[in-house]
């Protein structure tokens, strides 16, 4: 399927902070290291600001101070490289083309190509076979988003960031998602950094688990997931993986507990 992505960049945050226009302050100054290759998960109260962080990650929001290093060069450049690829909650699919027209569109203007045979191949493995040919309208939140992360996917880009990319996926396809599709970043060697309000979620998928305190952002523990892969479903309910989830759900109460004075929600 194409060739193989540049390096996987590392992901270097130094002092990354936001404060929106009308005062909210959204991310407090982030130092995050994302090694090459390495899957990390943010994970946080809800409205703490991790699609902040991730938007400033993706060069989509600018931050009000520090700097995101990708392979030691701004987002912008990455992503004009097609050596980022985002999913977000909220898949931007073009309406007028079918799901396999979004995935191709992708794939020409990151001057990658991959004929039809792999991009259904890649649509099947997250559950769109027999919807290659519907348009975004025609399809539930869900698969919309699944359709998105194909398209992610489609670039083989050496840096992936996804922001819940299960969100509006039901519990059994987002079981069978997050088996499958690590396997096709982790075979690519693909850095990853995801969102999600899963702490489960994050300690199947990653290598570290930042936690982040209430709004504003900031960081409150990091918990290496030292459990080995591939990360089967058994390895998902051991009990290592549970003693790790108690100690995430630990550390988010203990931000929870502590947190810092804010500016004005939105
Ligand atoms: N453009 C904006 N202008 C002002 N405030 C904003 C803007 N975008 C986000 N916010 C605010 O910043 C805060 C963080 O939002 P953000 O979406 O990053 O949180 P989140 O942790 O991803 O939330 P959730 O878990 O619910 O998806 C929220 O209070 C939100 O209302």
């Amino acid at each position: 399927m194409g060739r193989d992505p540049d390096h996987p960049p590392a992901v270097v945050c130094t002092g990354l902070a936001k404060t929106f226009e009308d005062g909210t302050e959204a991310v407090r100054p982030v130092d995050l290291t994302v090694g090459a290759g390495q899957t990390i998960a943010l994970v946080g109260p809800s409205g703490c600001g991790k699609s902040t962080l991730l938007r400033m990650v993706a060069g989509l929001e600018a931050p009000s101070a520090g700097r995101v290093a990708i392979a030691g060069r701004p987002p912008a450049e990455t992503l004009r490289r097609a050596g980022l690829a985002v999913a977000f909650q909220d898949p931007s699919l073009l309406p007028w083309r079918t799901v396999r027209g979004n995935v191709r569109l992708a794939l020409r203007l990151a001057r990658r190509p991959m004929d039809d045979a792999d991009i259904d191949h890649l649509l099947a493995l997250v559950g769109l076979a027999g919807f290659e040919e519907t348009r975004p309208a025609a399809l539930s939140g869900g698969m919309r988003q699944r359709a998105a992360i194909a398209r992610a996917l489609s670039t083989r880009p050496g840096l992936l960031l996804l922001d819940e990319p299960f969100g509006a996926v039901d519990d059994l396809t987002r079981r069978q998602l997050a088996r499958d599709l690590p396997r096709l970043w982790e075979a690519r060697g693909t850095t990853t950094l995801l969102v999600t309000h899963s702490v489960s979620e994050a300690v199947r998928l990653s290598d570290r688990v930042i936690v982040l305190s209430p709004r504003p952002a900031r960081v409150v523990a990091e918990i290496a997931i030292g459990l080995p892969r591939p990360r089967t479903e058994a390895i998902g309910e051991s009990a290592q993986a549970a003693a790790l989830t108690r100690q995430i759900f630990a550390a988010l109460s203990d931000g929870m507990a502590s947190p810092a004075t804010a500016g004005p929600a939105s």
